[in-house]
């Protein structure tokens, strides 16, 4: 092991102790309680797990949690009309779909109803050109929270080779786009990309998004490389050959313990950004869009 670690769970323990302290502060100052919406379709074990740690960790902040659990059969109407319901409804400040939903749900559909003013998990398209365009707003909570990691470990950004692989909605998508907002020149790669190995062995920074485990090998990596490892596949393994990275890499994230808290947290940083916003426009939520 020669790379040194990119650790989220002392940043994430702050930016949560911040958001807990701000939460606190637009309740005396305003009587609002800041209050994050989750919806969960469908029974899939692990999504409830991390739905679950999501809602622990809001409670922990001072963030009251709302929790809609629909059945797997959930048509993308009912779906949209929930979110909707949500999007109106005054003490909700924050929504937060779990993803994957069932196939036969339109996911996208269901994204845009959220309310760009409650999107504090960064999944609709208002977000998305946000991200792209370098404008601020809610970011999608594991780049973003990728992002806050990166500065905190003060990772040079600006024309460096990022490589993204994975090229998901909320996840590989977003996070090239994060890059390329600050100067990087980014490179995304995903399952139907050819000489995957050699184009990773280009880049100074990897994210690594695919949902592999051990996805990424130690020879797929430049020396030096800061390895910035997004998955999460089950019992807590990422994407990357961790041990044989971490002999490559100069900095590198661990699995648990790197992206995952910091994705909490900034989800929880947005809710309550979110709260604050709305507690100034109270009657129309969405500034500018009403
Ligand atoms: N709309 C939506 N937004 C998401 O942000 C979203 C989602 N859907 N679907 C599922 C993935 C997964 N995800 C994780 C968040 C935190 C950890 C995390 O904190 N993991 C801990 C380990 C787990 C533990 O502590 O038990 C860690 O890495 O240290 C992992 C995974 C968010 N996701």
């Amino acid at each position: 092991m020669t790379a040194e670690l990119m650790i989220g769970t002392d940043l994430a323990a702050e930016m949560v102790t911040n958001a807990a302290a701000r939460a606190a502060k637009l309740r005396e100052s305003t009587g609002i309680q800041p209050c994050l919406a989750t919806v969960l379709v469908g029974d899939d074990p692990a999504s409830a797990t991390y739905v679950r740690m999501k809602q622990n960790r809001s409670k922990k902040a001072g963030i009251g949690s709302r929790s809609v659990v629909l059945p797997a059969s959930t048509t993308t109407d009912e779906l949209v009309a929930e979110l909707t319901n949500l999007s109106n409804d005054p003490e909700v400040h924050g929504i937060l779909l779990q993803h994957p939903v069932p196939s036969h749900i339109d996911e996208r559909a269901a994204f845009e109803a959220i309310n760009p003013a409650k999107d504090v998990d960064g999944v609709t398209m208002h977000a998305f050109a946000a991200m792209a365009f370098g404008e601020p707003g809610f970011r999608s909570c594991t780049p973003g929270g990728i992002m806050r990691l990166l500065e905190a470990y003060d990772v040079p950004i600006r024309g460096a080779h990022a490589v993204v692989i994975g090229r998901s909605p909320i996840l590989g998508k977003p996070a090239g786009m994060l890059l390329l907002a600050s100067d990087a020149t980014v490179t995304y790669t995903h399952s139907r990309t050819t000489n995957l190995p050699e184009i990773v062995r280009t880049a100074d920074i990897v994210v690594a998004a695919v949902g592999k485990a051990n996805f990424v090998r130690g020879d797929w990596l430049k020396p030096g490389a800061v390895v910035v490892d997004a998955g999460y596949n089950e019992g807590n393994v990422g994407d990357v050959h961790f041990e044989e990275a971490s002999e490559v890499a100069r900095l590198i994230t661990p699995v648990p313990g790197g992206v995952g808290p910091m994705t909490i947290a900034l989800l929880l940083e947005q809710t309550v950004d979110a709260a604050e916003a709305q507690s100034e426009t109270a009657v129309h939520p969405v500034a500018g869009l009403a």
